[in-house]
């Protein structure tokens, strides 16, 4: 069972994954993010990146395989608020009337009744996790107002606020300029001192080789994984990007997203 000091792996074994339009999107992935690391998940545009987050977050039902964190389901995981998601931004409804300072507090949700009343602790880790990211000044202000790097830092404070041990970061970066995209690794590599496991997703391949431990490879299969020195070659690069994508296996498995 694991405590609250405890750093946690994430376990993948031969997880398939296809949407309700029988689009093929991972097929038998199995890969293991090992505890206290940044590792990075890089491949090709619609190489199921955020597929893998997803299916880690029990946002989608795999038709095939197993996800562990730290020894649990996903599901029990989820009820631990194990993990912690910072969605692309193309995933939010920016339009939604919601203050920053709301979007934060959702991150304490799991830790509320029904009745969803903040406490003491609760605002408190609101308050820190937006002073962390330095977003405390843009507090009061709409999502919809923010900038492209604002708003990348405004969900990894909710991330922040909801303590996960696992945090899961889809395309940070996207959008974010220099100064800021230094800022979010500083930060990445402080939690991974105080003991968290940090997936990250990026299209910057530079930067993976400056602040990530391990580095997984994905082209709807894990093609390659292990310390980002031994990963990051140029074969297993061009593996990645300009290999084929599996379209000739049978699309036979059906997932579902689950109901949120
Ligand atoms: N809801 C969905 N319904 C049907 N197909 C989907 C859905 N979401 C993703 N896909 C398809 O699954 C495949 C993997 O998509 P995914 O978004 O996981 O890739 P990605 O690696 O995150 O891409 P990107 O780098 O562009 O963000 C793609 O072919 C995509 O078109």
């Amino acid at each position: 069972m694991p405590t609250a000091t405890q750093t946690l792996n994430i376990s993948v074994n031969n997880l398939s994954v296809t949407y309700s339009n029988a689009k093929l999107a991972l097929y038998n992935a199995s890969c293991t993010v090992e505890p206290g690391t940044i590792t990075a998940l890089v491949g090709p545009n619609g190489s199921g990146k955020s597929t893998l987050f997803k299916s880690i977050m029990g946002f989608l039902k795999p038709t095939q395989g197993q996800i562990h964190v730290g020894g649990l389901t996903v599901q029990k995981a989820q009820k631990k608020q194990l993990m912690a998601y910072v969605p692309q931004s193309d995933e939010v409804d920016w339009n939604f009337p919601v203050s920053v300072y709301d979007v934060v507090m959702m991150g304490r949700y799991g830790y509320m009744n029904l009745l969803r009343i903040p406490g003491s602790k609760d605002r408190r880790l609101v308050m820190e996790s937006l002073e962390r990211v330095g977003m405390i000044d843009f507090r009061h202000h709409q999502i919809g107002e923010l900038s492209g790097g604002q708003k990348k830092r405004a969900f990894l404070a909710r991330a922040l606020a909801q303590e996960g041990k696992v945090i899961l970061l889809d395309e940070p970066f996207t959008g974010v300029d220099v100064k800021t995209e230094k800022r979010i690794i500083d930060l990445l590599i402080q939690l991974r001192e105080e003991g968290h496991t940090i997936l990250v997703s990026t299209h910057d391949l530079a930067s993976v080789l400056t602040f990530c431990d391990r580095t997984i490879l994905l082209n709807q299969t894990i093609l390659a994984s292990g310390t980002t020195e031994e990963t990051f070659t140029e074969e297993n690069l061009s593996m990645t990007f300009d290999g084929l994508p599996i379209s000739s296996l049978p699309q036979m498995y059906h997932t579902s997203e689950v109901d949120r």
